[in-house]
């Protein structure tokens, strides 16, 4: 016989948790259905952990650049505190009972299990139905998707889970993919003492991102050691116990211990049932209007929806949800400000548009730039002081459309210019603020001053 309840939660990561955790504390019945841990991929095998992984190196690194600012040091990897936080602080040895027994407490029913909807308003979990009243969250999250590489599919490769799962660094690897995880990753097992190639198809590091940023990180990368290969397309891969190898269009052949692959992630829809509801099964993601809703009853939030995979977006997404179906009236998702951050040395942050984004939608398109190293505090800096501010200005409206921060703290340097895409701060107003001194933030100041020679040039040419 059917159970009646609420609202049924499907998946339940950081976006589900969420929206099921605000639904039961509103007091409505909810049944969140988790099919591996609760938390999903962030705390487990994503953001957490990786960043545990990065704060590690990053110490390393920054005991790599005493010498010639301040005495001598002699710096002696070893991985074993940071599996061990990993394991005892983040993920409880991947262990979800402090956070099945948060939602219990605040009033939720939880289900281990696969589920599937099994038409409007009902979902079954292995074998076990449930009617929901108000309706259903999609919170299914995504997985890694592989390219179709020759051979690809015989050999033992790692993804994000075991890369953040080690016990030890592996001698060598290979990263295919140039994005956030691999590069995040690339980095930290490069400065642990691993050997690190990354392959990435684009002609450039960070595709999505400006540019500037993904010259920046490559050159950065290759003073500690990552040998990288852009534009590089992998027709096969082969593997040895030990020894794994990518061949490249070129004839390369790149051997490691280890091989990565990072080359995006693609949302959770197959065996969800979505035929019963009539959703298309075979879509990339779930398409959800601005208030989260799926279909008639049907919210999806977080990476399931194919919108940023980040866990910001899921969270915010979730609010959104929890407000809708609780009756709430309140705006439209807006993504005009989304904020993106790499957590590489130096950290790439960005928000809204880049350029060629600006100029695809026939914005007319103004940009500025300053150099990290050329602002006061990077210079004071000195060591380690890599970075750029770049801002995209929709020079008919005199608002910042986009902007990226990168360097010490790049994505701290973020916030601000984040506010100002998100609330169109007239630049005018950006100009005339005060800039504490000798903050990194302050660069961005020097780049709404060339900005402003930008404008004043093109004033004098039609002139
Ligand atoms: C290495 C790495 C580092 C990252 N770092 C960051 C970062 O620093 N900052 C950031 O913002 N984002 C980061 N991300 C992205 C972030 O992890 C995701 O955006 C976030 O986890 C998405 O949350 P979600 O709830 O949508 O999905 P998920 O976390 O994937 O959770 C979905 C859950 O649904 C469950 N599920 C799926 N199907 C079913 C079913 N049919 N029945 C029951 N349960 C089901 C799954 O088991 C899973 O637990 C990182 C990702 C990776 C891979
Ligand atoms: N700091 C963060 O917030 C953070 C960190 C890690 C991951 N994430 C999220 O997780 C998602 C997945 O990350 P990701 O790095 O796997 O994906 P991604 O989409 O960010 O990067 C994948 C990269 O692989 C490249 N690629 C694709 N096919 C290839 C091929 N055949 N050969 C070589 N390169 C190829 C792409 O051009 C791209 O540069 C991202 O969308 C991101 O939102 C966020």
């Amino acid at each position: 016989m059917a159970q009646d309840t609420d609202v049924v939660v499907i998946g339940m990561g950081v976006g589900g948790e969420h929206a099921a955790e605000r639904l039961a504390e509103a007091g409505l019945t909810v049944v969140g259905v988790e099919a591996e841990l609760v938390g999903g991929e962030c705390p487990y095998w994503a953001c957490i952990p990786s960043k545990m992984m990065i704060r590690a190196a990053n110490l390393l690194a920054e005991g790599r650049r005493i010498p010639g600012m301040a005495g001598q040091s002699q710096v002696d990897p070893d991985f074993s505190p940071v599996a061990a936080r990993i394991r005892q602080e983040a993920t409880d040895d991947w262990n979800d009972q402090v956070a099945v027994d948060r939602f219990a407490g605040k009033g939720g029913h939880f289900i281990r299990g696969h589920a599937r909807l099994a038409g409007p308003g009902r979902v079954e979990v292995d074998g076990q139905v449930f009617t929901a009243r108000r309706g259903v969250v999609l919170a299914t999250g995504s997985r890694p998707q592989a390219p179709p590489v020759p051979g690809l599919d015989r050999v033992p490769y790692w993804t994000n889970r075991a890369a953040v799962s080690v016990k030890e660094p592996p001698s060598s690897l290979l990263v295919l993919g140039g994005g956030a995880v691999g590069l995040e990753l690339a980095q930290v097992f490069a400065r642990f003492g691993t050997r690190v190639a990354i392959i990435e198809a684009m002609d450039r590091l960070l595709p999505a991102e400006e540019p500037e940023t993904g010259a920046l990180l490559r050159e950065i990368l290759a003073t500690e050691g990552i040998t990288v290969r852009t534009g590089a397309k992998a027709t096969g891969a082969r593997y040895a116990p030990g020894a794994l190898s990518l061949i490249l269009d070129g004839g390369e052949e790149l051997t490691a211990e280890r091989l990565l692959v990072a080359t995006g992630r693609r949302p959770n829809l197959t065996g969800l049932g979505l035929d019963s509801i009539g959703l298309d099964p075979e879509a990339r993601a779930l398409q959800v209007d601005g208030q989260m809703r799926a279909a008639d009853g049907i919210w999806g939030v977080g990476d399931v929806t194919g919108r940023g995979l980040f866990t910001h977006v899921a969270m915010y997404q979730a609010e959104i949800a929890v407000r809708d179906i609780l009756g709430e009236p309140g705006p439209d998702a807006d993504y005009r400000a989304l904020p993106r951050v790499t957590f590489t040395d130096p950290e790439i942050g960005s928000v809204g548009l880049t350029e060629a984004q600006a100029r695809q939608q026939g914005l007319l398109v103004r940009t500025g730039t300053a150099q990290v190293p050329s602002s006061a505090r990077g210079w004071i800096h000195k060591t380690g002081n890599e970075g750029l501010i770049k801002l995209v200005e929709d020079a008919d409206r005199g608002v910042l459309v986009g902007a990226t921060s990168a360097g010490p703290m790049g994505g701290e340097v973020l916030y601000g210019l984040a506010v100002a895409v998100q609330c169109q701060v007239p630049i005018e107003q950006l100009r005339h603020m005060i800039y504490a001194y000798p903050t990194f933030h302050r660069a961005v100041e020097d780049a709404l001053a060339d900005l402003r020679r930008g404008r004043e040039a093109d004033a004098g040419n039609h002139s």
